[in-house]
């Protein structure tokens, strides 16, 4: 058995996974361990799962739409069901990874990794060295700690649940519990939002978000409890009791802890590499390089202000991937990240925040339009849809854009890749797209 490698990844997740692959490509001898699913959070318990349920409820906004303008009859979630075909395609995540790491000639190892000194990493009771470790060991939902916190459930649970109970509660108001909250509300469950402060999804403008707040209560009947801490749970006859600040109370059938992830850094042991960590993660520099030369990190374990999403993991594993085999010496120069709250409907942004354009008009002209009653929009009979653009007041070009719409998946991506190709908007003018789509719209943004 080979105990010695040019690399070893930790982690089997899209990070770890688009590190290995390149490496062993360019001939390296590679192992990757991994000591849960293989395949990681998004394909086994994060986005794709999510995203599966998320299919119900969007069948389920449009067809309330379109009620009385040439629909009648809402379907019903039969939640079950939805879990099972869920189910046929994340059972296969874990085996199909580990035949295609098995089928390019990269070695797996399962169990939990752990370093013994700078050079040594033991899994089990085997002992491995390598030249150089890539740690991609993601991260796991944090649990708040208070009385009664062993009733607290957590994200993976909600993605596993046999039967939706009736009454939910999400403690936190970040991208999870706004996803999740909503997919359990069209569900037929009743949802709380219990949130420590009065700002949802911090990371997006807040005209934004308190619009969103106002549709999933008006669409959706989800409850937000504002400016509460929780302090206790208890479980009783009828339900778990919560108990917070303000004088708090509430009965519900499940508690989801949604207050956010902490890097999976404990096990690996990092203090006998002589690794660095804060309570973001790894610390690394712009080479994705540890304290400890010889150890490098990608993906949602690494202490960053990237935010911590699957296409920004796969691109390091991909950067390190090619660092590490010498076909670059270059720093890591991130394309714009655009990120996006599944909701109803769905909340994206991209680019320069719409906070610094409002703080800089020199520099920046924001254009903010109410679309709802755009043909794109109306068609479908839309709530509420809303795009501002922010373009350089020198340039002209795109530079940042947040949107509100169920179609704000598609224009984003639109509008990430004028940024990056820093497309004027004459060219967009003269393009021929298909018609009437979000596309067909382009050149009315600016
Ligand atoms: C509910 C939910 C929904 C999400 N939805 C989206 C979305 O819609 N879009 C999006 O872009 N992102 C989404 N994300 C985030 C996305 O899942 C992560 O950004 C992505 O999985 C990060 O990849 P990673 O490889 O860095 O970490 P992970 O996917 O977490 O993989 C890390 C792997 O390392 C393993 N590991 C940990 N410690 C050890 C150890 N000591 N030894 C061996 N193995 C170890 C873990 O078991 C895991 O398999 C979502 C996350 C969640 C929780
Ligand atoms: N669509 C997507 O891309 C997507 C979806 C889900 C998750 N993710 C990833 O997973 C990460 C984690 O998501 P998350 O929702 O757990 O984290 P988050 O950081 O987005 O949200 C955590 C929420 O909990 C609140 N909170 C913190 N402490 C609290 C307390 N004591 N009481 C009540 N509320 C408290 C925060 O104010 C915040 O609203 C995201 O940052 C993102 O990287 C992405």
């Amino acid at each position: 058995m080979m105990t010695h490698y040019d690399t070893i990844v930790i982690g089997g997740g899209p990070a770890g996974l688009a590190a290995a692959y390149p490496l062993k490509a360019a001939g390296q001898t590679v192992l990757v361990v991994e000591n849960d699913l293989w395949g990681g959070t998004c394909p086994n318990r994060g986005c794709d799962p999510k995203k599966m349920l998320y299919t119900s409820v969007a069948a389920q906004d449009l067809t309330q739409q379109m009620q009385q303008h040439g629909l009648t009859g809402l379907p019903q979630v039969d939640w079950p069901a939805l879990m099972a075909f869920k189910n046929t395609y994340t059972d296969k995540v874990p085996n199909n990874t580990l035949a295609g790491l098995k089928a390019t000639g990269i070695d797996t190892a399962a169990g939990t990794a752990q370093f013994q000194d700078e050079r040594t990493l033991t899994v089990g009771t085997t002992d491995y060295t390598a030249d150089q470790f890539v740690i991609a060991t993601g991260q796991q939902p944090a649990l708040l700690p208070m009385k009664g916190q062993q009733y607290l459930k957590t994200s993976n649970d909600f993605l596993d649940l046999k039967t939706l109970p009736k009454r939910i509660t999400f403690i936190g108001a970040g991208y999870i519990a706004i996803e999740l909250a909503n997919i359990a509300a069209t569900a037929g469950a009743q949802v709380h939002i219990v949130q420590h402060n009065d700002r949802l999804l911090r990371q997006f403008p807040q005209t934004y978000t308190q619009k969103l707040a106002e549709l999933l209560t008006q669409q959706k009947q989800i409850q937000f409890d504002y400016n509460v801490e929780i302090e206790t749970i208890t479980s009783e006859a009828d339900g778990y009791h919560l108990q917070g600040t303000n004088g708090y109370q509430a009965t519900t059938d499940l508690v989801i802890d949604a207050t956010g992830r902490t890097p999976n850094v404990t096990a690996l042991q990092l203090g006998n590499a002589g690794v660095t960590t804060d309570r973001h993660g790894v610390v690394v520099n712009d080479h994705l390089q540890s304290s400890n030369s010889r150890v490098y990190a990608v993906g949602d374990v690494v202490s960053k202000s990237q935010p911590k999403l699957t296409p920004v993991a796969s691109f390091e594993g991909g950067y390190l991937g090619q660092l590490l085999t010498g076909q670059t010496t270059a720093t890591i120069a991130y394309p714009t990240i655009p990120t996006i709250v599944y909701a109803s409907p769905k909340l994206a942004m991209a680019g320069v925040s719409l906070e610094t354009a409002q703080q800089n008009p020199a520099h920046y002209q924001v254009t903010t339009q109410d679309v709802t009653s755009w043909f794109t929009y109306m068609r479908i009979r839309e709530p509420y849809a809303q795009v501002s653009t922010i373009t350089d007041q020198q340039t002209g070009l795109l530079v940042g854009a947040v949107v509100l719409s169920e179609s704000a998946d598609r224009l984003i991506n639109d509008f990430v890749v004028m940024i990056d190709q820093k497309t004027p908007a004459a060219q967009i003018s003269k393009r021929i797209m298909t018609y009437p789509t979000v596309e067909s719209d382009l050149s009315y943004f600016y």
